[in-house]
């Protein structure tokens, strides 16, 4: 009989493992939950929380159940056993409950991820495996405490790297970076920013992070929640496969217009207009719009108990109310303890006339019609979205709230032309939904959610900060973002700035400089409008050796749309997936050339297939996706659809930077200015 290869035996410990995970998915699936507990609700808690189980531990077709073994110089534990790990996906254990493969994000499992040659953290050997589909199929060893041996790439990362990106999103757990394990890792108590160009894995990252916290702070997490936000639902689809391939089925994601919607947004604001609503300075706006409707009494209090009359004067009713406006207290809250205050006065006289009353006669007296219309008439109701329409439609109104804040000028700019008649027929703007959103916060406090990642940071206003902040005001944030990126007009100048909006000031900041996704010939092409667009930033690195193609081809006005479609149907004559990307203005016409060339397209965020590999992406709704061919259509509409040329340059670095393996640029009108080679003529 041939001896068994090492690879042999890495087979027979991969079949081994399935073994074992589906003999543990029996196992849950035969656990009899009929009389666990007597009670409904705790029954059907306990029914999903297995049925969570049963799925993730779902042996995924060709997903490698391990990709990594570690070989500790020493054994790791007492009894001498486990200095071999098999790193994967999740916990697998045998019949006696030892250990077949360990969950990536077990601290044993570290090293795999960031042991060196200078450092090997106690490794003699790291391997790493290759598959093919689900056929365990190479290996790599690095004897990291080997001096002799010299250091080198992986080819298997190369091979992940290079894959074609058919399909949503895919996780990163077998090839993750040192650089980028240390913000995977970072403690829960944490909130970091993370900068970086185009392809540097943010994403990848935020989305590694929760799950590794969500492994560490499994039973805190749950209680308290988690959340993903991300910038559009187009987006938010292409990610959303990531966390369940973790095994974390349970993750709530959300764009900042969603987490927000309180009332129904069917209107628009000018540049200037949400600017302006989405300035830090509205919070104090609104501060003392939701405090205006508060009034000292004018009249004293009588409440009458059987024959008694008491009375709670002016003054003492005076000082209740300035107390209770002094605190940092919710506008909600201190209208709560109103009522009680008053009623104590009044239980303090009762009991200097000698009556004993107790803490029913207290909330009694609260709940008197004197009481109540006392309170009504020192500390209003505030409904938020009503105050806020108020605010955006009487001038007056607004200017005694905006005194010394905003400048007439930016009052008139946010006004309402017409004001409506009601909340209901409102055409309330995204940035109107954030104020209303901050009012909510006034007036009640928001709960926090234990983790929040923030996606494409960069966009936000202010006050959207402000909306994400409080929802992890007791948790922490993990920020993530380009500055170069940034396509709204009130985009963040800085990462300082945006921390101390969201009330995490302390947070650090990181940096991604290698580029995992646009080869170097595109990002070196997209980085000539780096100096017009964020000058102190610097050019990103490609870790990918393929250089990758660059076409830009000239063509004709009138055949613009029709050379388009043909350039689609060239590059899908390559394996993988084709982005068609274009202002938001020219998608009806391509859309048109491409029916006409026979060629079907989807829309951005559509799951692509081997069948189904174009997309029609508005570069509205470029951020974040990638294709492993780019078509760009006519650079210079990208930047005309933008208000102003800084933004419009920006939303074309976006667009450039969405390959994987080549870019097709085609133009009739000259290329802007910073994309021309030097002695380049402007016109095409
Ligand atoms: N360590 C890694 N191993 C393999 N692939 C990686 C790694 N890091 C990132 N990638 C891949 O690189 C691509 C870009 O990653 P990602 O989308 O997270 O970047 P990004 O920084 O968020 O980009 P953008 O700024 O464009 O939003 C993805 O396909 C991702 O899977």
């Amino acid at each position: 009989m041939p001896a068994r290869s090492p690879l042999d035996s890495e087979r027979d410990h991969l079949a081994a493992s399935r073994a074992a995970l589906r003999a543990m998915r029996a196992d849950a699936e035969a656990l009899d939950l009929t009389n666990v507990t007597a009670n409904w609700v705790n029954a059907e808690v306990l029914r999903s929380e297995v049925g969570l189980r049963i799925k993730a531990l779902a042996d995924l077709a060709g997903t490698p159940l391990f990709f990594g073994r570690l070989d500790y110089a020493q054994a790791v534990d007492d009894d001498g056993s486990g200095h071999r790990y098999y790193i994967g996906r999740r916990h697998v254990h045998d019949a006696d409950g030892d250990p077949m493969v360990i969950d990536w994000r077990a601290p044993v499992s570290q090293p795999f991820y960031r042991a060196s040659k200078r450092d090997p953290q106690g490794i003699a050997l790291r391997r790493r495996f290759g598959y093919d589909g689900g056929d365990l199929s190479a290996y790599e060893d690095e004897h990291l405490s080997d001096p002799a041996e010299a250091e080198r790439g992986s080819a298997l990362l190369r091979r992940e790297i290079e894959r074609p990106r058919v399909g949503p999103m895919r996780d990163i757990v077998a090839t993750i970076q040192p650089e980028q394990d240390e913000i995977v890792r970072t403690s829960l108590s944490g909130s970091i920013c993370v900068q970086g160009a185009p392809g540097t894995g943010k994403t990848a990252v935020g989305l590694h992070r929760v799950a590794y916290l969500l492994y560490t702070h499994r039973e805190r997490l749950a209680r308290s929640g988690t959340l993903v936000i991300g910038p559009n639902r187009s987006f938010l689809r292409y990610i959303e496969q990531v966390l369940p391939a973790l095994g974390e089925m349970e993750v709530k994601q959300a764009t900042v217009d969603e987490l927000v919607a309180h009332v129904e947004v069917r209107g628009t604001d000018t540049a200037r207009a949400a600017t302006i609503k989405g300035d830090a300075r509205m919070a104090e706006v609104l501060r003392r719009a939701v405090r205006s409707g508060v009034r000292l009494p004018t009249e004293p209090v009588v409440v009458v108990r059987g024959s008694r009359h008491w009375r709670v004067p002016v003054p003492e009713l005076e000082e209740i109310v300035e107390e209770l406006r002094s605190r940092d207290l919710r506008y909600g809250s201190a209208r709560e303890a109103l009522p009680q205050r008053i009623a104590h006065a009044v239980l303090v006289q009762m009991e200097r006339a000698g009556e004993a009353p107790d803490d029913r006669v207290q909330n009694a007296v609260a709940r008197t019609p004197a009481v109540k219309s006392a309170v009504t008439s020192c500390w209003p109701q505030v409904d938020p979205a009503k105050l806020v329409l108020r605010l955006l439609s009487d001038a007056a109104f607004l200017a005694e709230q905006a005194d010394g804040v905003l400048d007439a000028d930016e009052q008139r700019a946010i006004l309402w032309e017409k004001p409506p008649r009601g909340v209901k027929s409102a055409r309330w703007s995204p940035a109107d939904a954030v104020l209303i959103d901050e009012v909510r916060d006034l007036v009640e406090r928001t709960g926090s959610l234990g983790h929040v990642v923030l996606d494409e940071a960069q966009d936000l206003s202010p006050m959207q900060y402000r909306a994400v902040g409080r929802r992890c005001s007791t948790g922490s944030v993990t920020v993530l973002g380009d500055i170069a990126q940034g396509t709204t007009p009130w985009a963040t100048p800085s990462w300082a700035a945006a921390l101390a909006h969201l009330g995490k000031p302390e947070a650090s900041v990181e940096e991604l400089t290698q580029g995992f996704r646009v080869p170097r010939t595109v990002i070196a092409y997209a980085s000539r409008l780096l100096p017009a667009i964020a000058p102190e930033l610097s050019e990103a690195t490609s870790v990918r050796d393929s250089p990758g193609s660059l076409v830009v081809r000239p063509v004709a006005e009138a055949g613009l749309s029709a050379a388009v479609a043909a350039a689609c149907a060239e590059v899908l004559r390559n394996e993988g997936s084709v982005g068609l990307i274009a202002a938001d203005a020219r998608v009806p016409a391509l859309a048109g050339a491409l029916a006409a060339a026979g060629l079907t397209h989807l829309a951005p965020g559509t799951e692509t297939s081997a069948d189904s590999r174009l997309t029609l992406v508005p570069a509205s709704l470029a951020k974040g996706l990638e294709y492993d061919y780019v078509v760009l259509d006519e650079p210079a509409a990208i930047v005309a659809g933008e208000p102003d040329e800084r933004t419009g340059l920006r939303r074309l670095y976006v667009a450039l930077t969405r390959a994987v393996s080549g870019l097709l640029v085609l133009h009739a009108q000259p290329l802007p200015g910073p994309l021309r080679e030097a002695g380049e003529p402007a016109a095409a």
